[in-house]
């Protein structure tokens, strides 16, 4: 077993099995503790919420909280490996949210027949969190889960492979391209992977101008266009009106090439087809479409990224969805809408401009940051970005009207 695997399971199993466990945050010593908490306190607020459902804000732990849930249809890039397998991920995610946002989260893994069964499972459980991230749940389900409920439930619902991963795709390749002298209404956009990630960035790209026409997407049987007869609702979105059947075909020429698939899906002589200073984001996890050294071998002039932690510009939602769900939460927006999502991608943004602080550097084991090739998008460890982000999307959700908090205080995430 390599040094690196048995860390990673070390990790896992050791000081207790598992990433999370629950802490209390009221005394709970002796029996006048318990009497408040427990039997015959805890009749006070179940009153009150009986008579008021918000008074569950007050009186619960539900304005913190976020669940994770998952049925394990597409875990990362592994595939469908099943809820019980996704948990490690699932912890993972619960892990990020309480490190960079102060969130409380518990993960959920579900097992379903139908579709229907999965989202009458979560909708009937959505009253007790203050948010509910949808994770590695693949396409084409993952589309109906989220819209139906997003109608049935009050709370913030979103699919974080979608729109997490959105928002930091776009905001590293809107910054990769200003360092690339290209404007995002004329590159030509290679989209490996036509799922949940795939459809959600090309989406949020279009909102940023990218042009339609100028997208291949391309999935097992290649590229996605309008001759094909077998595409799903969301595929269709992207149908091309073209010739070029291959990865290669694509390629010739393009800017930039997005990996939302799975792993060394990009050969480094396909890669060496694209155009001058092209922009690679290789985001499949744990192994990327193309590995950054090879990729480096074949081109001297790319702007690379991957979803990992250890190469330079981790594009990655983990740094969105800590953000997001905090600012939603703290002014208790019904819903996560697109301009609190447009308001995130220039936060972030604007972050990877300004003087990376001493911390992040030594957390990064790195002698200097500067915007830039290798620096085109902030790290997650960054301190700022929970104030910068949540204040963001905080304010967009009260502009956008799905508030129900009209006022940020002054010492907001002071
Ligand atoms: N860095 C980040 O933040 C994130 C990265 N990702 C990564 O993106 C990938 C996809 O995740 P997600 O969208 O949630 O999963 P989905 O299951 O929804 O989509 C997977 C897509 O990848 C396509 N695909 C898989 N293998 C191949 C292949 N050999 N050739 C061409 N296309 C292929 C599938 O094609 P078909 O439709 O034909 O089955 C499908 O369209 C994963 O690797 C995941 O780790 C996802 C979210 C965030
Ligand atoms: C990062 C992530 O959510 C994924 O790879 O699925
Ligand atoms: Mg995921």
């Amino acid at each position: 077993m390599s040094d690196f695997r048995q860390k990673a399971l070390d990790y896992h199993q050791f000081p207790s099995p598992g990433k999370i466990s629950v802490e209390l945050t009221t005394p709970a010593a002796n029996v006048d503790d318990l009497a408040l908490a427990y039997s015959p306190g805890v009749a006070e607020p179940v009153k009150e919420i009986a008579a008021d459902p918000n008074a569950a804000y007050k009186y619960t732990a539900k304005g913190n909280m976020v669940a994770v849930i998952s049925n394990g249809t597409a875990i990362l890039g592994l595939g469908n490996l099943g809820p019980l397998a996704s948990k490690p991920v699932m912890e993972g995610k619960a892990l990020l949210f309480k490190r960079f946002a102060g969130l409380d989260s518990i993960d959920i893994e579900v097992k379903h027949r139908t579709t229907e069964e999965f989202i009458n499972t979560v909708a009937n459980i959505a009253d007790t969190f203050g948010g509910i991230n949808l994770e590695d749940i693949k396409a084409p389900e993952c589309f109906e889960i989220e819209k139906e409920l997003i109608k049935r439930c009050k709370i913030p619902i979103f699919h974080d492979d979608q729109h997490g991963t959105a928002i930091v795709t776009a905001a590293g390749m809107l910054n990769a391209l200003e360092i690339q002298g290209k404007r995002i209404e004329d590159v030509r956009i290679v989209c490996m992977g036509a799922g949940a990630a795939a459809v959600a960035c090309m989406e949020l790209l279009i909102k940023c101008g990218a042009q339609r026409e100028r997208i291949y997407m391309l999935d097992r049987q290649g590229v996605i266009h309008t001759r094909r007869d077998n595409l799903t609702e969301h595929k269709a979105l992207f149908a091309n009106n073209t010739d070029k059947r291959t990865l290669e075909d694509v390629m010739d020429g393009a800017d930039v090439f997005l990996g939302v698939s799975g792993p060394d899906l990009l050969p480094p002589e396909t890669l060496s087809l694209m155009a001058q200073n092209p922009i690679v984001f290789a985001c499949s996890n744990p192994d990327p479409e193309i590995k950054p050294e090879l990729a480096h071998e074949v081109r001297d002039d790319l702007i690379m990224a991957t979803g990992r932690s250890d190469y330079p510009n981790q594009v990655n939602n983990v740094l969105c969805f800590p953000f997001i769900f905090r600012g939603a939460l703290d002014v208790r927006a019904t819903a996560i809408n697109d301009e609190m999502k447009v308001a995130a991608v220039n936060a972030l943004r604007s972050v990877s401009k300004e003087p990376v602080p001493e911390e992040v550097l030594v957390a990064s084991n790195i002698a200097s940051l500067t915007f830039g090739r290798e620096y085109i998008i902030p790290k997650p460890m960054d301190p700022r970005l929970c104030k910068r982000i949540a204040t963001a999307v905080a304010q967009a959700a009260i502009d956008s009207n799905v508030a129900q908090i009209e006022q940020l205080p002054d010492d907001y995430l002071a």
